[in-house]
């Protein structure tokens, strides 16, 4: 399938040379080759297994045993340098959290790993989750939240430090319709005040409202990269939702859902 290349001045601020990695003796990505310019908002899209969450985790560090190379403003984080951390935000698809802490004192505590003082740490989330209106609920334990009221401690905890490159895995996980628009905005803004965001979902009609650029894993390999103008004229297909099926071959929806519903009424498939 063609890649489209992407022409941008901006600062190259993520760079992964001939990615590759193996688990078990499979191959999960397959020499993926990106170059991430100031101020883009990427949508890293693929389907389930493709390889977009353990792409993450390598270029945060918390994968190893891959080969190719990996750099984050112009250093190869393999260097040993792990500076470039602090200037990184990260939403996990699965993140922990610490449930028995309050909202206070895990935003504070996150706050102070990535060196702010304490009192400025507590002030800031205190803002931040009032602008969320959640300040409220700012001393309660996180185990009494709501899947969505947890996921936005997760995401205010990982812009608390003001960073300048953003990797979300999922983010919209468990939020309801207004607050995935207020999330959409704060992204939209955050890149167009310089920051950089790095962003996988399977929620195709965000990504392809808030991405100025959509990079498409398949079976661990780019196979498509573009503005979704570009994608969308390429594939004649009208919306995202169209182009991902085209691209990733998959007309069989009608066919596995009959198939799916037969074995669970008859216990077999006609
Ligand atoms: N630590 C691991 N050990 C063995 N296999 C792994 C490991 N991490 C990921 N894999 C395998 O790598 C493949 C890609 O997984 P990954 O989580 O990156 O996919 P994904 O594109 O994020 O999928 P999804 O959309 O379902 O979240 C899968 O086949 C998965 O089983």
């Amino acid at each position: 399938m063609e890649v489209l290349i992407i022409n941008c001045n901006e600062e190259r601020v993520l760079s992964l040379k001939n990615v590759t990695i193996h688990f078990d003796g499979k191959q999960v990505l397959d020499g993926i080759n990106l170059d991430v310019y100031q101020g883009q908002i990427i949508g890293y899209i693929g389907p389930n297994g493709a390889g977009k969450s353990t792409t993450l985790k390598i270029i945060l560090g918390l994968v190893d045993g891959y080969d190719g190379e990996v750099e984050i403003f112009g250093r190869n984080i393999a260097a040993g340098n792990h500076t470039y951390k602090r200037k990184i935000g990260y939403v996990a698809e699965n993140a922990e959290i610490y449930d028995n802490l309050t909202a206070c004192e895990y935003l504070t505590f996150i706050g102070e790993l990535y060196g702010i003082d304490r009192v400025l740490a507590e002030d800031k989330a205190l803002k931040l989750m009032r602008a969320f209106e959640m300040d409220d609920v700012f001393h309660t334990r996180i185990s009494s939240f709501s899947k969505g009221m947890r996921q936005k401690v997760l995401i205010i905890s990982s812009l608390l430090h003001d960073p300048d490159l953003i990797f979300l895995d999922e983010p919209l996980s468990g939020l309801d319709a207004n607050s995935v628009m207020i999330i959409k905005d704060i992204l939209e803004q955050l890149a167009s005040r310089g920051k950089t965001i790095f962003y996988s979902s399977h929620i195709m009609d965000v990504v392809e409202k808030i991405s100025n650029r959509i990079v498409l894993l398949i079976d661990g390999k780019i196979a498509a990269d573009g503005t979704f103008e570009e994608l969308r004229e390429q594939s004649k297909q009208g919306s995202l939702e169209g182009i991902f099926n085209q691209l990733t071959g998959f007309d069989e929806h009608q066919h596995t859902a009959e198939k799916f519903v037969d074995i669970v009424m008859d216990g077999e498939e006609k």
